[in-house]
């Protein structure tokens, strides 16, 4: 029986907790510093059993994920070091950030244990356990930082059981991990935060603001509902990368002053067509489950029962919806339903379907 002990099961720990639950020969632990929390990871059974007492969780793991917030993360593996753990146990854990990590576990004797950072490139601006989900990794990349030190076979347990997950497993230098994860996930959240309350202010004089913000707004803006304690940590444990990307996207923004204060209408144009052919290059399995992979925009007339029909028209020609939203909804004009699907093939007969339908379907 391999037995995986997770602390801190929340979003990523309850998610990782339903990719190994119920496979054979796996037995998983969760804990957490609150009994009404234990109670609840087993209610829900996201796990087969639950314990605060931190020993009792980790003394006969085969693995340990730490799934708690960056800025726990040194105070746990501490708290591993001084433990008796099973010999040849792999200690991990899931943390935005790996260099401070990394320092933390290589100044500590684990006495047997191996600990091998990672990171999930998957999630949401959701949190807590109720938000996880057996699917989250799936087709996304998820990092292991081994360093020199690392035994080639603890790597390879770590990477087979991570396999459950249905992610791809890549080794990035923890230092190169923390200035590129910097780049693409937390100076965009930093960027969507300023951009709210940005707005925030302007809509305290004037409600509009908030009336009219449509989808361009709240696309740009999702991960700025972020948990705030977690994003606290993450930012401040990679400082010194985050300090220098702000720098550069200073220079960013000054770039627009200047071309639209020039009124640079090339300059202008080129930024946008550089920017959207970047982007169209993004391989779509990168992007988590959450997120869409292939979606279309209807226009619905707001009258009740409408989002229900579409589902079941969907449903009835057995095309396999993965996430609906209401993206606008007001008394005054048509509501707009983002739906979004796993598989081109899915979306295109979606689009046929609901255009025979006299729906007004958009891409
Ligand atoms: N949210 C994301 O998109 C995402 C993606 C990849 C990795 N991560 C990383 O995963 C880790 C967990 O994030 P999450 O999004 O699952 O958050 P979450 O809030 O859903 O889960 C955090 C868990 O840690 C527990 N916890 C919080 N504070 C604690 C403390 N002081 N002591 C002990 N336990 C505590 C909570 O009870 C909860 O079970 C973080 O290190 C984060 O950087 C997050
Ligand atoms: O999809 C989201 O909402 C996320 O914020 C996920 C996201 C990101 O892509 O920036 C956030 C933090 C992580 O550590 C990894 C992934």
């Amino acid at each position: 029986m391999t037995t995986i002990t997770i602390f801190g099961v929340g979003l990523i720990g309850g998610s990782l907790a339903l990719c190994f639950k119920d496979k054979p020969g796996f037995r998983v632990i969760g804990h957490s510093v609150r009994q009404a929390s234990v109670d609840k990871y087993v209610q829900r059974g996201v796990v087969d059993a639950a314990t605060t007492s931190m020993e009792e969780a980790a003394e006969n793991a085969d693995f340990i994920f730490l799934c708690v917030p960056v800025g726990n993360l040194d105070e746990y593996v501490r708290k591993l070091s001084r433990m008796k753990l099973k010999p040849g146990c792999i200690i991990t854990d899931v943390g935005s950030t790996k260099a401070s990590v990394a320092a933390s576990a290589s100044s500590l004797q684990l006495k047997g244990a191996v600990f091998i950072g990672g990171h999930p490139m998957a999630g949401s601006e959701r949190s807590g356990v109720e938000a996880a989900s057996s699917h989250l990794f799936e087709n996304a990349y998820y990092v292991l930082t081994p360093d020199r030190e690392t035994p080639r076979e603890a790597l390879d347990r770590l990477t087979e059981l991570l396999e459950h997950t249905k992610a791809h497993i890549v080794a990035v230098d923890a230092e190169e991990h923390d200035e590129i994860v910097g780049a693409i996930s937390h100076l965009p959240h930093i960027i969507a935060v300023a951009l709210v309350n940005q707005i925030r202010g302007y809509n305290e004089t004037n409600a509009l603001y908030e009336a009219l913000a449509a989808g361009g707004f709240r696309d740009i803006t999702r991960i700025a509902s972020g948990d705030p304690v977690i994003w606290r940590d993450i930012l401040l444990h990679n400082k010194s990368v985050l300090l220098r990307l702000l720098h550069d996207w200073r220079e960013g923004t000054d770039r627009f002053i200047e071309l639209i204060g020039a009124g640079d209408a090339d300059g202008i144009e080129e930024a946008f067509r550089s920017a959207g052919h970047f982007r169209s290059q993004l391989p779509e399995r990168r992007k988590g489950m959450l997120q869409a992979l292939y979606e279309c925009y209807i226009d619905v007339p707001d009258h009740p029962g409408i989002i229900g029909r579409i589902a079941t028209e969907l449903g009835d020609n057995r095309i396999n919806l993965s996430n609906l939203q209401i993206i606008e909804s007001r008394e005054d004009v048509p509501g707009i339903l983002r739906l979004s699907f796993r598989k081109q093939e899915e979306l295109d007969r979606a689009v046929r379907l609901l255009d025979s339908l006299d729906f007004r379907v958009h891409y």
